[in-house]
């Protein structure tokens, strides 16, 4: 340390305290990074990384920096490549310090913690999250969006539910106990993980104690329960984990975090992280785009905020039937009256982002802009009054009353800031004429002394007679006349020399510099003055930031509710009729995606019945591209959709409220994690089983067909009774399969149905009528559909040969169809597969062989005959 240089020696013990961020460390004009810091940076930022002597044993220190004033998208840059980023300043005047100006850290941007707009989107929350795992199994988890102030916690049961949460909120950084780092709990999370940072929290922080002193010094509250968060634990100690954070970070500049909002997953229908991604709920599967997902189809909010709010209704629908029926009522009083919901969402068109706007304002990094766009929104507010006050329903009439137009918050602004203000607050000319009277007073002088500068120009240009005479003005010398060498000559005995330039001369006169002390020190003055204005307004404005979070809130469920109804309006959807019972009957219901988007081919709709009566698993059978897929997702989102509020795109639909929805669709390689996608299938499988009750509705996409035929007809046939014939997990499920053998099932259980999706053979082709019609199929058409596809005719034909070999019953020893052409091939020595028949025949032996009809009661002996006749 001796041997650095003073300057390096105070960035060293600072950089200590910030080991995991860049330090920009201010130097005069510019934030400067050195050693590793430099060297990272350099590269992610594209700039030229340079060097300078003094680091230890006079080696070289390797440096790069950014001038301060532009510092903002070098920052943006860096966080969004998961850096984080302390600022230190210069906390002393460097003019009044002897030796090394004193710096201090100020602040910590991180990706979790960012309130610049340009590295946010506008639609999306940017949250921090921090888990906590308790010893009992129940985790915590709490979510704060610093630039929009809402601060949610919860607590889930198990590791799975927790990584659920962490899918719903998509959080940029994960806050978790230092202890993790070890045995990182992200095991078999890799895609979860991916692209967020993870921070460390020390592992006393989450001390009981502490955490409790956290949250009620922060709120100021006598105990967590006045927040609402009574019996939460676990949830409470992630939520003071992200408190303590942001004071390590933000330096005391969090009083806008007004709220903590604790909810329990139970009071939503739950969505796994599987089937919100197989739903495509907020992007697609394939590229993971916003178009093509539901809430790409819904989103026709007119505000950032409505578009958040809107994500969230569709991450949490509801489950209380009187909830949704209100916001029903009112996304129908939109619907019907389109005058009405033009009107609304014109006036919210001209409403800025309120939530993040007032996030700045109370961060005090907002610019007299930010103020200005406020000021502009809050006017837009007593004309949206006056159309709302005459609707009838309930939570119309609620927003109507919430909404508050903070009429002297506007007028505060109007009256102090003029109308389109620079983004620069410390250059002046924020501050409105007529605010303040000494303001005004130093600007006439400053006007006046410019007046005066035009004068005397006008006076000495005729008293020299040079008329290319000029009076300047620069930063070094302030005014002076300059005469060009030419015309030197003629000028006054009372001129004195300032500069000379290669062809001109700069001079001052007393007169001259008289008038310039006042109007610059009016002018130093104004600029002072004008800030402190402006902060004052700021301050008066952040005051009132509880108000302006309600409103905010209230504008962007009235913008969600009004595009809904644009939506509904637009695509003919129809009103589910919503209530606690067990049937789930959708009449000519269709895929609201695939219809949107798939213009080339007109929609068919189709029907669907569900209860826990006779019609609790209905088995979909039908060939390859028939459209089972699409019919199953299609219900399930009309559910969903019906319980965040939304109308559907039906003619009819009753749906007793679903507590949970779960899919096991397709086969979702899932190679970050490292697991065969047949794993992936058994282990959704096996959730669902775990999880489903009598409320949920189950969809299953072919499953069993990652593995070999007859395992995959073994399990999907056993999964499917497990369903029916547990009462606990006794689910409405749609069950699509190619596996015929599974039509019979319906044979021997009572709530089991089948359907099909109809087609027509025509000259060995087939015609997709997209139909659900009851009763099982007989053929998959797997062969025409290969075709369709473009594989080679030889090898179609030799398949339809093999599949006649397999349909007539044709088999070599050992079960290989005979081959009706081409070379003969030996035959396995052992039959990997041996036919359903013969394997049937051996089962039946074993099972046999293995009975101890000593120890059978009578009755399980008539079951284990019904068992076996049921095998022959
Ligand atoms: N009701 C419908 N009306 C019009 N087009 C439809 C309908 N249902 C599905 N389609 C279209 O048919 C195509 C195939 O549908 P889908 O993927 O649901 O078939 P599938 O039976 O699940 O096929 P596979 O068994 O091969 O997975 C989709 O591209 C979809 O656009």
């Amino acid at each position: 340390m001796s041997e650095l240089t003073p300057m390096m020696r105070q960035y060293l013990e600072i950089k200590a305290d910030h080991p995991d961020s860049i330090l920009f460390f201010r130097l005069g004009d510019f934030y400067e990074m050195f050693l590793d810091d430099a060297v990272k940076a350099s590269r992610i930022l594209d700039i030229t990384l340079t060097s300078r002597g003094k680091g230890g044993d006079g080696a070289d220190v390797p440096l790069c920096g950014v001038p301060f004033h532009s510092a903002a998208p070098y920052i943006a840059k860096l966080i969004e490549a998961g850096e984080k980023v302390a600022i230190c300043e210069q906390v002393e005047d460097p003019k009044a310090t002897k030796g090394i100006v004193k710096r201090q850290v100020v602040k910590v941007v991180t990706p979790g913690l960012v309130v610049e707009s340009e590295s946010l989107s506008p639609k999306e929350n940017n949250f921090l999250l921090s888990l906590f795992d308790g010893d009992n199994g129940r985790w915590g988890v709490a979510y704060l969006d610093i630039s929009t102030g809402e601060f949610r916690l919860t607590e889930v049961e198990g590791h799975d539910a927790a990584w659920g949460e962490v899918a719903c909120a998509n959080p940029r950084e994960i806050l978790v106990p230092a202890s993790f780092r070890e045995n990182m709990r992200v095991d078999g999370r890799g895609d979860l993980a991916a692209g967020r940072t993870f921070t460390y929290v020390d592992d006393w922080v989450y001390d009981r104690d502490y955490t409790e002193r956290l949250i009620k010094n922060h709120f100021g509250v006598a105990s967590p329960g006045a927040l609402g968060c009574d019996g939460y634990t676990e949830g409470l100690q992630a939520a003071a984990a992200v408190l303590h954070y942001l004071q390590e970070t933000q330096k005391g500049r969090v009083d806008h975090i007004r709220e903590l909002r604790a909810y329990r997953t139970q009071e939503f229908l739950v969505l796994d992280e599987t089937t919100r991604r197989n739903l495509e709920l907020t992007a697609t599967l394939s590229e993971g785009k916003r178009r093509g997902s539901l809430l790409g189809l819904l989103d026709r909010t007119a505000t950032a905020m409505g578009g958040r709010k809107l994500r969230q209704w569709i991450n949490y629908p509801l489950v209380i039937v009187e909830k949704i029926k209100e916001r029903q009522d009112a996304v129908g009083e939109l619907v019907n009256d389109p005058v009405l919901r033009a009107g609304i969402r014109e006036a919210l068109e001209g409403v800025y982002d309120l939530e993040r706007l007032n996030g700045r304002i109370s961060l005090a990094s907002s610019g007299a802009k930010d103020l200005v766009a406020l000021k502009a929104s809050l006017q837009r507010i007593p004309h949206l009054l006056s159309l709302l006050e005459s609707t009838g329903t309930a939570l119309l009439g609620e927003l109507c009353k919430g909404i508050d137009p903070m009429h002297e918050v506007a007028e505060l602004i109007g009256r102090g800031i003029v109308a389109d203000p620079p983004f620069v607050l410390r250059e002046g000319g924020i501050i409105a004429d007529g605010y303040h009277a000494e303001l005004d007073e130093l600007r006439a002088i400053s006007r006046e002394g410019k007046g005066f500068i035009a004068r005397l120009e006008a006076k000495e240009k005729a008293r020299t007679s040079i008329s290319s005479l000029k009076i300047r003005y620069n930063k070094v010398f302030g005014y002076y006349i300059e005469v060009t060498k030419t015309n030197l000559g003629s000028i006054p005995e009372d001129y004195i020399r300032r500069q000379t330039l290669a062809n001109a001369e700069r001079f001052i006169t007393p007169e001259l510099k008289e008038y310039e002390e006042k109007v610059l020190g009016a002018e130093e003055r104004i600029v002072e003055l004008e800030y402190s204005l402006f902060q004052q307004i700021r301050l008066s404005v952040a005051a009132e930031g509880e108000r302006l979070a309600r409103t905010a809130d209230r504008l962007a469920t009235l913008d969600v509710l009004a595009s809904l109804a644009d939506v509904a309006h637009e695509r003919n959807y129809c009103r589910p009729i919503i209530d606690d019972g067990d049937t789930l009957s959708i009449s000519e219901g269709r895929h609201p995606v695939v219809e949107a988007l798939n213009v080339s081919e007109r929609f068919v709709p189709n029907d669907v019945l569900l209860d826990n009566g006779e019609n609790q698993l209905v088995i979909i059978t039908g060939p390859n591209m028939a459209g089972k897929s699409t019919f199953m997702r299609q219900v399930a989102l009309i559910v969903l959709m019906a319980q965040l509020g939304s109308f559907v795109p039906a003619t009819e639909t009753r749906i007793g409220v679903v507590d949970r929805i779960f899919t096991r669709v397709g086969a979702s390689d899932n190679l970050a994690r490292g697991q065969s996608t047949f794993m992936v299938e058994m282990m959704e499988t096996a959730a669902i089983l775990r999880n489903a009750t009598p409320k949920s509705l189950v969809v299953l996409d072919e499953i069993g067909r990652g593995t070999s035929t007859f395992d995959g007809v073994s399990i999907a046939w056993a999964v499917a009774e497990y369903l029916h014939d547990t009462a606990r997990c006794a689910a409405k499920t749609l069950f699509a399969t190619h596996y015929h053998e599974l039509t019979e099932l319906a044979v021997t259980r009572g709530r089991i149905k089948n359907c099909n999706v109809a087609v027509k053979e025509w000259n060995d082709q087939v015609i997709f009528l997209r139909k659900i019609v009851e009763g099982g199929a007989s053929h998959s058409y797997g062969i025409q559909v290969a075709r369709l596809a473009g594989l080679p005719i030889e090898v179609i034909e030799r398949a339809k040969e093999i599949l006649h070999n397999l349909e007539k019953g044709e088999y070599v020893e050992g079960g290989v169809p005979r081959i009706s052409r081409g070379k003969k091939v030996a035959a396995p020595k052992s039959s990997p597969q041996l036919s359903l028949f013969e394997q049937g025949d051996d089962l039946l032996r074993q099972r046999l062989a293995g009975l101890n009809i000593a120890a059978l009661t009578p009755l399980e002996a008539i079951n284990i005959l019904d068992e076996l006749k049921r095998m022959v």
